[in-house]
């Protein structure tokens, strides 16, 4: 197992390694005006429906974001999965590092992505899990396989955790489904069996705060984030051609189209670029849980959003190939989906050159057999 330096995160570091240091036009504005977002009340729902579905559109046509309360998510069970964080981020880095992140795979523990990356490195810690609704304690035997048994408990409520996030997730599909006209249950039943993350994001306090990211400027590459913030805030997303924070609300949750779930509505809803800012006083955490389809399911764009007016903008793929792109080939960043669109392409015309070449061969094979 690759064992990288693992990083001082004891934020008293004046001076932080350059690695750390972003460029200018990428720094951080730590003032940036609050971006106030249309919140969903899935308790009202039932009467509401129509008007929610109507704020749902609204938010994803403009920048993607919106949030949610009444959601049904436990509270008890929100605050343990936050108090968790603390236990695992607190361990030495050598019992983290059992269950470090290898290159190319997407779960595990990985500190601010020491060897993925060589610049612009992230000020954070996270530890990912993957979820599939139908592999029973799919999380559970993840942390007592590397982590050992005494982690049971501890995978137990991520696991809880995941399991809320998938029906909330289905919920809020189907009224994607009702705000584009499509059927409502024409998302919830693309999702039913899906291939998810959650990550969970530590972002230790960091004294030159001005000049790193918690995390990069990105668009989620995924379809569904539903973001679970503390307090502490630092969040951000570009909308209007500039930085806005994304103010912490206790019980709220931030959802926000992904790429996928873009390339799906043929662009009409938006996958937005969005960032998380550091601070120089307190920790802040995050749980994010990625809402992504079956990793082999053709990602095609739904038929009653394709229309002359809005001709096809996406080409089909699989969620394996989009996230295989992201961990070997490309860094996600806010060009991904036409990053990935024109490496698609390139791959088919190269294989449909390496294809007529091996016809070109075997034709004239063929034919010097007649001789
Ligand atoms: C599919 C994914 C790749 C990332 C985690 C999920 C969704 C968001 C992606 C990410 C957070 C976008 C910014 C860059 C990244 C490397 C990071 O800072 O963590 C991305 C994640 C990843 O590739 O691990
Ligand atoms: O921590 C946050 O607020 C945002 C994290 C994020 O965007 C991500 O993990 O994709
Ligand atoms: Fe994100």
């Amino acid at each position: 197992m690759v064992h990288y330096q693992p990083l001082a995160f004891d934020g008293s570091e004046s001076n932080i390694p350059s690695e750390f240091i972003w460029p200018d036009d990428e720094k951080p504005c730590l003032d940036a005006p609050e971006l106030v977002l249309p919140t969903i009340d899935l308790g009202a729902l039932r009467p509401a429906l129509s008007k929610a579905a109507e704020a749902v559109s609204e938010a994803c046509k403009r920048h993607g974001f919106f949030l949610v309360v009444n959601h049904g998510v436990d509270s008890g069970l929100i605050d343990k999965a936050h108090q968790y964080m603390d236990v695992f981020f607190g361990l030495q880095i050598s019992e983290k590092q059992k269950a470090q992140r290898k290159v190319g795979d997407s779960y595990g523990y990985a500190s601010s992505f020491v060897g993925r990356f060589s610049s612009k490195l992230p000020w954070k810690e996270t530890l990912s899990f993957r979820f599939c609704p139908h592999t029973p304690n799919i999380v559970q035997n993840y942390m007592v396989k590397w982590m050992g048994e005494e982690f049971r408990g501890f995978g137990r409520i991520y696991q809880e955790y995941c399991e809320a996030m998938n029906k909330l997730s289905l919920q809020l599909m189907e009224l994607v489904g009702i705000s584009l006209g499509l059927d409502q249950s024409y998302f919830k039943d693309l999702f039913e069996e899906n291939d998810s993350i959650l990550r969970l994001n530590h972002y230790p306090p960091c004294q030159q705060p001005d000049s790193t990211l918690g995390t990069g400027p990105h668009s989620d590459p995924t379809s569904l984030t539903i973001l679970h913030q503390d307090q502490v805030g630092g969040l951000q997303v570009f909308s209007d051609e500039k930085w806005h924070s994304i103010a912490p609300i206790p019980g709220a949750l931030v959802v926000n189209i992904g790429d996928t779930l873009m390339a799906l509505t043929n662009g009409v809803y938006k996958s937005c670029v969005h960032r998380a800012v550091v601070n120089n006083r307190v920790a802040r955490r995050s749980l994010a849980f990625f809402l992504c389809p079956k990793m082999d399911k053709t990602v095609t764009v739904a038929q009653g959003l394709v229309n002359a007016a809005n001709p096809r903008r996406y080409p089909d793929f699989t969620w394996a190939s989009l996230l295989e792109f992201t961990q070997r080939h490309y860094r996600a960043d806010m060009k991904t989906l036409d990053a990935f669109s024109k490496w698609v392409q390139h791959q088919e015309s190269t294989e449909k050159y390496e294809g007529d070449k091996q016809g070109k061969h075997l034709f004239l094979l063929h034919a010097g057999s007649k001789e």
